[in-house]
């Protein structure tokens, strides 16, 4: 018989994308997740148990192994430097990381950035041979150099729309992020089987879907 597939959704913003995907392959997602306050969410006919965690969450749960599978942005992954497997890039939730600030912005004696990524925008400026002083916020980013916390920040961009009610501008773009498809290295060895399958049938799903565009 089939193992249980444990799967780590985050919550919030991909959690529609990715479910949706999940959905056009013909698997099982739980319905109405915003309106529960239920995290584990088990549909035993499919073999599948859902946990619904916290999107920077998702690689610890993987990596732990209490999740075999998850679903998660590449800026998390890039932030977090889990010992997972990244199986599939999804192609939803589409954003970049970028390198933004005031328009008349000039390199100064000291220069401080800020961002809920301190890991990725150290290395960027270290790789760039910029020293800067690295300040971890956890939201309202953009906030930081309009206050003066800080003269530039790493964030996400997507529609740009923040920026522009802001008056920032994008300087760099960093990488470019999606949603993958993520797994624990013993279960994806243990249950070789039922991962593969899933993949499969996301991976005909992609490739369909971008067929079509
Ligand atoms: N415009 C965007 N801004 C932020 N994240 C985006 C955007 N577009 C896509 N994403 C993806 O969605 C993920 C963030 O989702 P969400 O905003 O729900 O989480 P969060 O802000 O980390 O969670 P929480 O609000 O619980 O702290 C990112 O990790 C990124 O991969
Ligand atoms: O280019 P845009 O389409 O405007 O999207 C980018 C904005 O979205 C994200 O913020 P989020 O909504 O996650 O809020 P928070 O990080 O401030 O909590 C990100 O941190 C940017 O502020």
């Amino acid at each position: 018989m089939a193992e249980t597939l444990k799967v780590a959704m985050p919550k919030g913003r991909i959690y529609k994308k990715a479910s949706a995907l999940f959905r056009s392959a013909g698997l099982p997602v739980p319905l109405d997740v915003d309106e529960t306050r239920k995290l584990v969410i088990s549909l035993p006919e499919a073999g599948m148990e859902f946990i619904l965690a916290k999107p920077v969450d998702v690689p610890t749960y993987v990596e732990y192994g209490v999740a075999d599978i998850g679903i998660v942005g590449k800026d998390v992954l890039m932030e977090e430097n889990k010992d997972v497997y990244e199986l599939l890039d999804l192609g939803i939730a589409r954003c970049r990381m970028s390198v933004i600030g005031l328009p008349d912005w000039k390199p100064g004696i000291h220069q401080r950035v800020a961002t809920k990524y301190p890991n990725v925008a150290s290395q960027y400026f270290r790789e760039q041979g910029q020293q800067v002083e690295v300040v971890k916020l956890n939201g309202s980013i953009e906030l930081a150099p309009l206050i003066g916390l800080a003269d530039r920040i790493v964030d996400m961009v997507e529609t740009g729309q923040t920026l522009k009610e802001n008056g920032l501008v994008e300087m760099n773009s960093i990488f470019e992020i999606t949603s993958r498809l993520i797994a624990n290295r013993v279960s994806y060895r243990m249950k070789n089987d039922e991962i593969q399958t899933l993949c499969d049938r996301l991976q005909a799903v992609i490739l369909s879907e971008r067929a079509n565009l």
